[in-house]
């Protein structure tokens, strides 16, 4: 596969550049900047875009542009701080401006080029810098400008070297994809033919090459990741794919039931873990969210090692387990080997399992964005209500449910979150939200019911739209709506006499309550 490879200096946009070349046709991955010779010689990069960044070059520590990928002897286009790297390194001049540019701002093209191909003479680009370059290396030009800088974009006279002040990037810039596009195709000279379809029969014979005639484990909660994983694996290994569902106890009303059925729809077969009672009896009595996130997370781990080894023993020849690890983990995790971030929540999910079990890892995902999961699971002919299918925390209800979880008390939300879902399926409302449930709280109120006054929990309905779910605003469901759905509630289950919407934003609350 031809692969453009994204230099990373640290702009809040990095991911952003790798999904707009993606989705305009050509496999782009992630680099650090200061990636090694052998890493980049790896990718065999036909491109190289340097993205923004919170530098200025003439600052200490700033990142330079290391030798070697001039080297390469391939086209490159700088974007923001790329730009600003890109002149300082042949010798120009980079300075703090008087007149920063934030936001909105026109670009003028001064001169042909093919990255303009197709574009007209002056449009809307967005910015985001406090430096500018003041004065131009030898044997580059300014090929458009902006109000506040005279150099907006610039090339080599050799013509392979590109640099733009502005975010190609970003949606409020008009024509961005086409300038990438045409740097790529243009400039670059590379073939279009990033398509979900090709990676997906690619993937398969990999996969198939890989296993050959071994067995491979697979944690699947029924969730878009896991699924997706579970259908490559089965076109190209069939059954010898052994998909394990864990029922914490902690699942949605019929979501068992659910999984089971879809995946035998398919034709496959799961492996069903009844742990409800461990779950249960390990959460008794405790109400601090974070340590029911941690006896949640160790408690799967226990359960899947256990399970993995009595199938190892069934089987004889498992030599893999296969995760659904996606891109924005692996970034993720890269990010914050070098950063420190605080902790908000601790997230549950397989990342213990590996260290444990003596299987290798297959992650067939690890370098897709979420819409290119999706996609996959399209072409794959994975059920609408798995594709669409709202994002579920690991640790279940017990994060919805404030307090101790009690039997109880998890039938309590299971019916009043199953009527919210169901409402918002009938009222076509769930695909126009991000995600949505109900949280049980641990207060009771007053209430009158047919003249009896009554003392019972209250149900709170969160509905968030988002595109990442790291900020959230919260859904403008319609009043008739949440009316409606407030008192089937109250109505039909016992123990609940009060319903509130959750009318906050991310930040500064979270979308989960706990
Ligand atoms: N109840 C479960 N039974 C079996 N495996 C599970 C279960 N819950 C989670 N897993 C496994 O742990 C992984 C991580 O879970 P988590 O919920 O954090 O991930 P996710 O990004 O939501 O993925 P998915 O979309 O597959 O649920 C899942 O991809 C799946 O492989
Ligand atoms: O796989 C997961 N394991 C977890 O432990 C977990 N906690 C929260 N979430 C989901 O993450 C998104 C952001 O949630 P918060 O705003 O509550 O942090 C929302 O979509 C949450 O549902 C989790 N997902
Ligand atoms: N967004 C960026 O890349 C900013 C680059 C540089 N620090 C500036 O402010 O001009
Ligand atoms: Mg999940």
């Amino acid at each position: 596969m031809e692969t453009i490879v994204i230099l990373d200096y640290g702009s809040q946009y990095t991911q952003l550049i790798v999904r707009r070349v993606r989705e305009i046709g050509y496999y782009a991955e992630l680099l650090p900047w200061d990636a090694s010779k052998e890493e980049l010689n790896n990718l065999n990069p036909k491109a190289i875009i340097l993205s923004g960044g919170p530098y200025s070059v003439y600052s200490d520590k700033a990142p330079t542009i290391p030798e070697h990928i001039f080297k390469l002897n391939v086209p490159i286009l700088g974007i923001c701080y790329g730009l600003q790297a890109i002149v300082h390194y042949f010798g120009g001049i980079v300075e703090k401006s008087r007149k920063r540019e934030f936001g909105h701002s026109i670009l003028k093209i001064s001169r042909n080029d093919p990255i303009f191909q197709n574009l007209p003479d002056s449009f809307n680009v967005w910015m985001s810098h406090s430096d500018r370059v003041e004065k131009l290396p030898e044997n580059f030009v300014e090929i458009a400008t902006s109000e506040n800088s005279p150099f907006a974009v610039i090339k080599n006279i050799e013509g392979n070297i590109y640099g733009v002040q502005f975010h190609p990037e970003v949606s409020h810039t008009e024509y961005g994809k086409e300038i990438l596009k045409n740097f790529i195709a243009n400039v670059a000279g590379m073939e279009q033919n990033w398509k979900m379809e090709n990676f997906v029969s690619k993937k398969i014979e990999e996969i198939k090459n890989l296993v050959k005639n071994d067995k491979v484990l697979l944690g699947l909660s029924g969730g878009v990741d896991s699924s997706v994983v579970a259908l490559l694996l089965y076109k190209a290994i069939g059954k010898n794919l052994i998909p394990v569902f864990v029922n914490t106890g902690l699942l949605r009303k019929n979501e068992e039931t659910e999984v089971i059925y879809n995946f035998k729809k398919i034709g496959i077969d799961i492996v069903n873990v009844d742990a409800k009672e461990q779950f249960l009896t390990a959460l008794k009595g405790i109400e601090d969210p974070e340590e029911k996130r941690k006896k949640i997370g160790h408690l799967f781990i226990d359960v899947f090692y256990n399970t993995a080894m009595d199938l190892l023993k069934k089987h004889g020849n498992i030599k893999y387990l296969a995760q659904g690890t996606l891109y924005p983990d692996i970034i993720e995790s890269k990010v914050s080997e070098r950063k420190t971030a605080v902790k908000i929540k601790t997230h549950h999910n397989v990342g213990g399992l590996p260290e444990k079990l003596p299987f290798k890892i297959i992650e067939p995902l690890r370098y897709l964005f979420k819409d290119e999961v999706r996609k996959i699971g399209e072409i794959l002919g994975l059920p609408e209500e798995i594709l669409n299918r709202h994002p579920f925390p690991g640790p279940g209800l017990a994060v919805r449910i404030i307090g101790e979880v009690t039997p109880e008390s998890v039938k309590i939300l299971q019916e009043a979150d199953h009527i919210f879902m169901e409402e918002l399926k009938r009222n076509n409302l769930y695909d126009k939200v991000w995600q949505a449930f109900a949280v049980l709280l641990p207060i009771k109120t007053v209430g009158v019911m047919g003249d009896y006054r009554t003392y019972e929990n209250v149900v709170a309905l969160r509905s968030v739209n988002s595109e990442d779910g790291m900020t959230a605003d919260w859904s403008k469901l319609p009043y008739e709506f949440l009316n409606h759905v407030a008192k089937r509630i109250v109505n039909e289950v016992e123990g609940v006499n009060r319903v509130v919407y959750d009318i906050t934003t991310k930040p500064p609350a979270t979308i989960e309550w706990e």
